[in-house]
């Protein structure tokens, strides 16, 4: 059932435009980044589940994206937000151009690696890792393993990687899949003497429950990313609830998108680490001409004349440019379709 307060889905899709963003490196296996960009009275919004994604799990991005368009994304406490960059599992002689793409690189306080990537080993992760730690010699140092690693094999691999990234380790990323494998990976940890914390991703956006890793102390700290979440309300609801520290990440979103993610953290009492929102590096396109790049280290909130967050303008010519096919665009209109009957 939909609930009374949402906008009709036609209110929804008026003025709606379908983009494809090209990757620099390929990301989560994907070379291009497609969204929908919804347009709001209260701003411009955005509808991006993952393409494999179905109604029921995208329903909670559209929910995100009309809290964003229709009611508005809240006052910050803060204006600006300490990002990390983020480590495609490039080989490691990538590892400069990677972060060449962030404007003074040596102020960047932390980087995420991703490892474990399918086809890969673990001598590629741990060439990776230390060429990071290598050309930042002060960043903090998070790897994310998206769940592939088995028990045994997340407890070698971190290790491995806690020898070379040493007291900058911050915290390996939903290293196995699930929330009870967390939970026993931790405990495996402590025995094998190796004091790594764990973070929870997708294991609080993909379960039906997002608080079950902190009843069941699975991890140190959530990954918290408002598409997934249902919006920035429900996530600031479940960090309270969790009483564990957040990190709150993107989720490959254009600038526009990353506004809400932006908006999350700026509204969050505290933040003991570095956001994953320094995404739109990774890309080659953005919709606004003064895209959302992290500058120093740090990305700053943007704010409507009312003090409240939103997302700035976004450029027609680069819409124009970056438009997906008429094909591309009425899939899209399907899709949101379909996840507004499964709205919450
Ligand atoms: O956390 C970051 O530094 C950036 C965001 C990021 O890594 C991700 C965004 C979107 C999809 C995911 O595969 C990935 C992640 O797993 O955290
Ligand atoms: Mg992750």
């Amino acid at each position: 059932m939909t609930g009374p307060t949402h906008p009709s889905v036609d209110e929804v899709l008026d003025g709606a435009v379908v983009v494809s963003l090209p990757m620099r490196t390929r990301f989560r296996g994907q070379d291009a980044r497609e969204l929908m960009l919804l347009r709001g009275p209260r701003g411009w919004a955005e509808f991006a589940p993952f393409p494999e994604y179905g109604p029921q799990e995208s329903a909670q991005w559209l929910a995100a994206a009309i809290e964003a368009g229709w009611r508005g994304l809240g006052e910050p406490l803060r204006h600006s937000v300490p990002v990390n960059a983020t480590m495609p599992a490039v080989d490691a002689a990538g590892v400069d151009q990677v972060l060449s793409r962030y404007q003074d690189a040596e102020a960047i306080p932390a980087v995420k690696i991703k490892v474990a990537e399918p086809g890969q080993n673990l001598q590629q992760d741990l060439d990776r890792v230390a060429a990071v730690a290598r050309a930042l010699p002060d960043a903090g140092l998070r790897v994310d393993a998206n769940g592939a690693w088995s028990i045994p094999e997340a407890v070698e691999a971190l290790e491995q990687i806690a020898a070379i990234a040493g007291a900058r380790f911050e915290y390996a990323e939903q290293p196995v899949a699930g929330v009870e494998p967390l939970a026993q990976l931790r405990e495996e940890l402590v025995r094998a003497g190796v004091p790594v914390r764990i973070a929870a991703d997708e294991a609080v956006r993909k379960a039906q429950d997002p608080l079950r890793v902190a009843q069941l102390g699975a991890a140190d700290l959530i990954v918290v990313k408002v598409p997934p979440l249902g919006g920035v309300q429900r996530a600031l609801q479940i960090v309270q609830r969790a009483g564990l520290d957040a990190v709150v990440s993107s989720a490959l979103d254009s600038s526009v998108g990353l506004t809400a993610g932006l908006a999350l953290a700026s509204r969050l009492p505290e933040l003991p680490f570095a956001c994953g929102l320094g995404t739109v590096p990774l890309l080659a396109a953005d919709v606004l001409s003064s895209p959302l790049v992290p500058v120093s280290g740090a990305l700053t909130v943007p704010v409507g004349d009312d003090g409240a967050v939103v997302a700035p303008e976004p450029d027609p010519q680069l819409i124009a440019q970056n438009r997906a096919g008429a094909e591309r665009q009425a899939w899209w209109e399907q899709r949101l379709r379909q996840a507004y009957h499964e709205l919450p």
